[in-house]
């Protein structure tokens, strides 16, 4: 297919999750199998650009002063993929596939800026979220929830159990793969721009060794401050695929236990593969009907990596910004409160509960930390900014924090996905 072509499929998709309210995946697994004739380059490009224009979506809007799919799919070529309209229309020549170039509405964007427009519009976010924003960053708002819209590298933790950071960069070399900035394990693939994708890294040998998984650096932070050492009892409440899981086990040298668990077993599946491949032997994974009483006031550390609205990760998932409803924020609510009371009885009696989220919004992060600390007195919040400190040091980028109690990492602040952190200690 040719350019044109790959537009007007971008738009046909754009508009299905319009009208239908369609899930972005499903819209474009739905046109694939009705255009059987694309090859898997025209479904990348069709996809990359369909994400591009979701992550967008207010802003090209406003510039192009109209709402349509169209629009959106041509303001994203303008902006975010820098095609020119004299390139547009050398390229759209004689392609009878090729959709109108809404010329007048490119010219006029030019012109247009977001001085009157509404700052969540600028920012790129749902308008009843912007007080979340205001209340977590004060008057860089607008710029750290802007930043939730540009595109995501691709993160890797290296499995220290078998190898070491420069040992798989030597592999990925290729792949352009850099140490990441912070994480002391991770190496990064920059984010591409435009039709280019990132590699399949699980296909190379040194992912099916069990060398390195793919993991955002700001996931790999947050496991690293939970500061595990080899020999601990170690309980990781919300395990899901093991991502985390798998990072405490690394940190901890194969010594001592991590329990992990989680409410659904059919998010911690995948997490009997991953163990296998990375050559894990200190994970013990409880069934979720489980009887867990037997780790109740044992565990030195115990991390609830809560259900949230995930809106710290709106960089790789645009679609589920324009999805999330209140309804889910408050649902979500009501379960983190109740998954960190029922994670705190299994801490010892000094030991240590994390709490982590992948949101921003400081109802799921700040405010339940506290509402907690009010339910359970035996409970002291520590600073995570010295543990912080300790660890990375003050010369890297650093995360928000109000209070070097609770820790905020940012895609703008720590250049990772957007995530919570902060630890409590059992007194008595
Ligand atoms: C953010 S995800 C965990 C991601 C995982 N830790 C990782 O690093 O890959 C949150 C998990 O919490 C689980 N969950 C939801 N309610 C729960 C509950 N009441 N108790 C335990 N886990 C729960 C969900 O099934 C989901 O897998």
């Amino acid at each position: 297919m040719r350019l044109g072509g790959r537009v007007g499929a971008a738009i046909e998709v754009l508009q299905d999750i319009e009208t239908r309210r369609r899930p972005v995946a499903d819209a474009l697994k739905d046109w694939g199998l009705a255009h059987r004739f694309a090859g898997s380059g025209d479904r990348a490009v069709i996809g990359n650009l369909v994400h591009d224009a979701l992550r967008k979506k207010l802003s090209t809007a406003h510039l192009m002063a109209d709402d349509s799919p169209a629009s959106l799919a041509f303001g994203t070529l303008w902006r975010q993929w820098s095609v020119s309209l004299a390139q547009m229309r050398e390229a759209f020549a004689e392609d009878r596939f090729a959709p109108k170039i809404p010329e007048d509405a490119l010219a006029s964007a030019l012109k247009r800026d977001f001085a009157f427009a509404a700052p969540y519009v600028e920012a790129d976010v749902p308008d009843w979220t912007a007080d979340f924003f205001e209340e977590n960053f004060d008057h860089e708002w607008v710029a750290e929830a802007a930043a939730l819209s540009e595109r995501a590298p691709l993160d890797l933790r290296v499995n220290t159990l078998k190898a070491d950071r420069e040992k798989v960069r030597k592999q990925l070399s290729k792949a352009g793969a850099k140490d990441t900035p912070i994480a002391r394990h991770g190496l990064r693939i920059a984010a591409g721009k435009g039709a280019s994708r990132h590699p399949n890294v699980q296909v190379e040998p040194a992912f099916q060794k069990g060398w390195f998984e793919v993991q955002d650096e700001g996931s790999q932070i947050v496991a690293d401050l939970v500061f595990p050492r080899p020999g601990e009892q170690v309980f990781d409440y919300c395990a899901g695929a093991g991502g985390k899981t798998l990072a405490l086990a690394a940190a901890m040298e194969n010594k001592g236990q991590v329990h992990a668990w989680d409410a659904d077993k059919s998010r911690l599946a995948p997490i009997f593969e991953r163990l296998k491949r990375a050559e894990t032997r200190n994970v013990q994974v409880h069934a979720a009907d489980a009887d867990l009483s037997g780790l109740e006031n044992r565990m030195e550390r115990v991390l609830v990596d809560a259900p949230c609205t995930g809106s710290g990760t709106w960089r790789r998932n645009p679609d589920a910004k324009w999805r999330l409803q209140p309804s889910s924020l408050e649902k979500r609510l009501g379960e983190q409160a109740s998954v960190l009371d029922a994670a705190s009885k299994y801490v010892r009696p000094g030991g240590f509960l994390v709490y982590v989220t992948c949101s921003v919004f400081p109802q799921e992060n700040e405010h339940q930390v506290y509402a907690f600390g009010d339910r359970h007195a035996d409970y002291e919040l520590l600073s995570a900014g010295e543990v912080w400190q300790e660890l990375f040091g003050f010369d890297k980028p650093q995360p928000w924090s109000a209070d070097m109690k609770c820790i905020t990492l940012t895609p703008r602040a720590t250049g990772t996905d957007g995530f919570f952190f902060a630890v409590m200690q059992r007194n008595g």
